[in-house]
């Protein structure tokens, strides 16, 4: 009943507020008009007496205040509208770029909430811009209700013709209505609130994104910008495999993470956190970032240190990703010089010989540690939402600590060899096996081998195939497997070290040899200069 009697108040205020406007300007023109008729004795009076011009405009203005203040005790509902984007394409030094108000779309997912389109009985229903998700609103003319901290707000979707009445000049607005009084509640919470809500909303409903950086086509500029595949990766927390309270603590941490909006704003703190993932090749960094991606619906930029030439190019790509996604350098330790000497900070380069000559000085256009270190200080204070930066690497040791220190890296995580309870989850993903009596075999051998659960994975795959998803036999073979995978290894490895003892030794007599060669060489030459 009292919904029935706000909509027919708001109708008769629609009425009036659109015949008031006739009825204010018979008030407010100073030349023609009833009113002016009945004062004109007043008026005629204070005219000779003041100077003409100035008399007119005050007394505009007291016109205009009276009625301003009749229309309030008549009709004291303010509206405000939102209009839709002109769809005009402005044109940056990299392309168009689209209209970037978004708030009539914020208003639009907002309104197209449970909360509020459950009111709405003629609705419309159109494909989200991204993602399979729809985006009901209302139809237009159609009126809803809301409510923010106990004041009531209407909003209604409008249409308005161009002055022909021609369907292609049509703009549609979202007016929102509500009570004069509430203004300030309206302006500063309500309606940063909808934007915020929309804009979760646009956000869910949206598919996540995969970026990397690649190579400008555009001739002129060296600039290496972003590009974008969907990102549908499988993995979650709940099939990656490691140790289950280490995985608990980084889930914990990002629902703290996510959760802290406020904190970190009242802390003048940046919103971002570092993780450093380390560990041997196969213990599963790159599935770690795709996992903490799908746990917190964040997009992925996975930044490609070698095609970045300089501190200003990554500066400026840096700046371009947006909130909610995670920033990914892959083995940090083989794109950057971050083995501890800061001083010499250049592109790529291995020292594999103590005696090897020095570098050469860097060249002046190259990403330099000290690049990235003031990017990771000052790039989230300037663009607020929220990131998440990863640095992955096998080689946690040769990193400077000034990268890696707290502050910069938050957490340190480190990615190790498959052990039981990461076998269980392998065994679960792979074999669809919760338990069985041959585990116990299994946990013996995984607690004195050193496996990775990427080989662990290639086992279970292979047992898989070969014992047609029969858990018992599947098991049996991937025991095999396993064992067999062990062998190789160790293999593998005493073959690596065979062959650089031999080169070692290899280099040290070819050293002694040059030495020899020297020494003869300096021996004729003494006894030359003595003949
Ligand atoms: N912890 C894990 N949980 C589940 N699967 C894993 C895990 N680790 C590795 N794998 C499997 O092994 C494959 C390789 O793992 P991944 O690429 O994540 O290793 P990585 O540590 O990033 O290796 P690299 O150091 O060579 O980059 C993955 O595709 C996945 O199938
Ligand atoms: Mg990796």
């Amino acid at each position: 009943m009292a919904e029935h009697g706000n909509r027919a108040l708001a109708r008769w205020r629609r009425w009036v507020l659109a015949n008031l406007g006739s009825f204010s300007a018979l008030f407010t023109n100073t030349n023609f008009g009833s009113a002016w008729l009945i004062l004109a004795p007043v008026v005629s009076l204070v005219a000779t007496y003041a100077p003409r011009r100035l008399f007119l405009t005050y007394f505009n203005l007291f016109l205009r205040r009276r009625a301003r203040r009749l229309l309030n005790a008549v009709d004291p509902y303010v509206t405000i509208d939102i209009s839709e984007p002109g769809g005009e394409v402005r044109y940056s030094r990299y392309g168009p770029v689209s209209d970037s108000d978004t708030t009539y779309e914020e208003v639009k997912a907002y309104l197209s909430g449970a909360a509020c389109s459950q009111d709405a009985r003629e609705l419309r229903a159109e494909g989200a811009r991204e993602g399979n998700g729809l985006v009901v609103s209302m139809r237009d003319g159609q009126d809803v209700a809301d409510e923010f901290r106990g004041v009531s707000l209407w909003w209604s979707s409008v249409i308005v013709r161009d002055v022909q009445g021609q369907r292609k000049g049509d703009r549609r607005f979202q007016r929102l209505t509500f009570h004069l009084r509430h203004r300030g509640v309206v302006v500063d919470e309500y309606l940063p609130h909808v934007r915020r809500q929309g804009r979760e909303i646009l956000f869910s409903n949206r598919r996540r994104r995969l970026y990397t950086n690649s190579k400008s086509r555009d001739p002129y500029y060296e600039y290496k910008s972003w590009s974008y595949i969907d990102f549908d990766h499988p993995t979650t927390f709940d099939t990656l495999a490691m140790d289950g309270a280490k995985k608990r603590d980084i889930m914990d941490d990002l629902d703290t993470f996510r959760n802290s909006r406020d904190f970190y704003r009242r802390a003048g703190k940046p919103w971002k956190r570092g993780y450093l993932l380390y560990g041997p090749p196969g213990t599963g960094k790159s599935t770690m970032v795709a996992a903490m991606a799908n746990y917190l619906d964040y997009d992925i930029y996975d930044v490609e240190l070698t095609v970045v030439h300089t501190n200003s190019d990554l500066r400026r790509l840096l700046i371009e990703t947006t909130s909610k996604s995670i920033i990914v350098i892959e083995d940090i330790d083989c794109t950057l010089d971050v083995t501890g000497d800061r001083a010499s900070s250049s592109r790529p380069r291995r020292r594999e010989a103590a005696d090897e000559k020095p570098p050469p000085p860097p060249p002046r256009d190259t990403v330099t540690l000290s690049g990235l270190l003031n990017f990771i200080d000052g790039l989230w204070s300037a663009c607020g939402g929220e990131r998440i930066v990863v640095f992955t690497t096998n080689h946690v040791e040769k990193l400077d600590p000034a990268l890696i220190r707290r502050g910069r890296m938050d957490m340190h995580i480190e990615m190790s060899y498959c052990r039981f309870e990461a076998f269980q989850t392998l065994a679960k993903n792979y074999l669809d096996v919760d338990d069985h009596e041959l585990f116990g075999a299994v946990e013996e051998f995984l607690r004195e081998e050193d496996l990775t659960p990427a080989d662990v994975a290639e086992c279970l795959m292979v047992a898989r195939r070969a014992g047609s998803g029969e858990p018992s036999r599947c098991l049996e073979i991937s025991i095999d497997e396993l064992k067999k995978r062990a062998a190789e290894k160790a293999k593998a490895e005493a073959e690596a070290k065979a062959r650089a003892e031999a080169e070692a030794m290899a280099w040290a007599a070819e050293a002694e040899a040059r030495a020899a060669v020297e020494a003869n060489a300096a021996a004729a030459r003494d006894r030359g200069n003595s003949r």
